[in-house]
């Protein structure tokens, strides 16, 4: 259901790569003279944060973004500590398994059986120890057994020991970061499963389905895609300005960014400053998103004048570009079924200078089929009656999975489960099948997911396909430049899955109503 972050965490990302070590790569025992009093409390106060949060989004299956919103406001952090906090979390929750392979091979007992405080104690204190250059392991050791102090836990004196034994283990032996190459799928194929889900972090559920749908190399691609760390990739507002001009601010602000190379309205920031914190930002020049997502709109080929639904619309990245592709003329009619997420449409539409967008909160899953949209005696209070003027285009970007980001959100793999795809599979269709009849003859939809599971995606259109022959499927080739040729499958839909752009994973059908 989520798609790029929009908050400012996600233009906190970039950091200093020298901070961070690469599998394979050796540590350093050296002190650093930086640690001084005040940045160790800082980074134990981080950690305490970091401790809180991931345990919260574990119990809760809540989104590590927004409690790391909550979290970090909650305990006043300043820049640098929500940036080393972010850090802990997001790299913890992107390596979780790899962690848990090397805390296994040190531990007495298995990680998975130890409370949920510990095991999240030495997973924090596995990844400073491992990944993070900037922090002494020996500190980072130090450091991290405090926290055990600040659990509720019995017998702390008794972790405390515990948890100092193994990270100190982890510090004697940390030469192997990568599970053995015995059990690598390109030497030996007998356990692809537990060695593709240690090395790149997914459930082996996850790795299961892939290797049975795409083979070990084309699991293996996805897997690596899923545990990349993914570009800060925003979008010009062309309401406001040009990509060269967003280009230029940046350079000007010392940010080094560079265009996207296949939206013509994407900017990739590199290194430098936060672009957030420039005024631009509050000034609308730019929407943080991510490549795919920039495309999916073009795909719908809006012009300016007509009549556009975007019928799951918030929080508005695609809405706000709709209404740019059509310069602010006609109209765009964005419904969603959640206030909260409504607002922050509305917040965006303000910002980004959106003035031909009409927003209601919906839910699609009550609109009345075809024969009944017109003859209804009494329409519902919250029914839209803009709904009862046919549209020239209609986006239908779905709720969906949400497996194409999940590199954005890592906490996800271990929140999802196969099971669930079916439950999606069948309120997409459904959804599908109550917009598609808002269309004129003539017009065109598009149907999008932020996930290329067969189920979300080429499953719901030959559905849907089958049921209404007066749909008919349409290429998106001719909206797509040359360079993105790649990124069509056979079938003709848009399929960002694995790509050579470092884009998220998306997938766009295009259908027209012939009558
Ligand atoms: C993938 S997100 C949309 C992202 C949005 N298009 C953008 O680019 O910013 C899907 C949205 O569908 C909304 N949604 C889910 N079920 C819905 C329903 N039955 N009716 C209306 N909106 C729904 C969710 O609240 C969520 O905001």
């Amino acid at each position: 259901m989520r798609s790029a972050p929009a908050s400012s965490w996600g233009l906190l990302r970039q950091r200093d790569d020298a901070t961070i070590r690469r599998p394979g790569s050796s540590r350093s025992l050296v002190k650093r003279p930086d640690q001084t009093a005040q940045a160790k409390s800082r980074h134990r106060s981080a950690r305490t944060v970091a401790l809180d949060v991931l345990g919260a989004v574990e119990d809760r299956r809540l989104h590590a973004e927004d409690e790391l919103d909550r979290a970090s406001a909650a305990a006043s952090l300043d820049q640098r500590d929500r940036a080393l906090l972010l850090e802990l979390v997001y790299g913890v929750l992107r390596q979780r398994s790899l962690l848990d392979w090397r805390l296994n091979r040190v531990a007495d007992r298995p990680i998975e059986r130890l409370p949920p405080p510990i095991r999240w104690i030495l997973r924090l204190g596995a990844y400073q120890i491992l990944w993070l250059t900037k922090i002494p392991p020996r500190a980072a050791v130090h450091e991290t057994v405090e926290l055990v102090r600040g659990t509720k836990l019995h017998n702390r004196d008794h972790w405390t020991r515990f948890v100092n034994a193994v990270l100190r283990a982890l510090l004697r032996s940390s030469d192997m970061l990568l599970p053995d190459p015995s059990s690598d799928p390109q030497i030996n194929p007998i356990k692809p499963i537990e060695a593709l889900s240690v090395r790149y972090s997914c459930p082996p559920w996850m790795v299961e389905r892939w290797i049975t749908r795409l083979g070990i190399e084309g699991a293996a691609a996805l897997c690596r895609q899923v545990a990349a760390e993914p570009p800060l990739t925003l979008r010009v507002n062309r309401i406001r300005l040009q990509q060269a001009e967003l280009l230029s601010t940046f350079q000007a602000a010392g940010i080094a960014a560079r265009p996207t190379e296949v939206s013509p309205d994407g900017v990739v920031v590199e290194r430098g400053g936060n672009p957030a914190e420039l005024p631009l930002f509050r000034k609308g020049g730019f929407y943080i998103e991510d490549e795919a997502a920039q495309l999916i709109p073009r795909l719908l080929g809006p012009k300016p004048g007509e009549r556009i639904l975007d019928a799951c619309a918030a929080p508005g990245g695609k809405t706000t570009h709709l209404t740019a592709l059509m310069e602010n003329e006609g109209e765009v009619i964005a419904l969603d079924r959640s206030p909260s997420r409504l607002r922050l449409l509305r917040e965006n539409l303000l910002r980004l200078g959106a003035t031909n967008v009409k927003s209601f909160v919906y839910d699609l899953a009550t609109l009345p089929r075809a024969d009944r949209l017109h003859d209804r005696p009494q329409p519902e209070a919250d029914f839209p009656a803009d709904l009862l003027q046919p549209f020239d285009r209609i986006l239908l970007d779905a709720p969906c999975s949400a497996f194409g980001v999940l590199r954005r959100h890592p906490e996800a793999k271990w929140q999802k489960s196969a099971e669930s795809l079916s439950d999606l599979h069948r309120s997409q269709l459904d959804l599908l099948d109550r917009t598609g009849h808002l269309l004129r003859p003539g017009g065109v939809i598009v149907y999008s997911t932020c996930s290329t599971e067969p189920e979300e995606t080429t499953q719901v259109i030959d559905r849907f396909s089958e049921a209404h022959p007066e749909f008919v499927r349409e290429s998106v080739a001719p909206e797509l430049p040359p360079v993105a040729q790649s990124l069509v499958n056979a079938r003709g839909e848009f399929c960002s899955a694995v790509n050579a752009f470092n884009m998220d994973g998306f997938f766009a059908a295009r259908l027209r109503r012939s009558s």
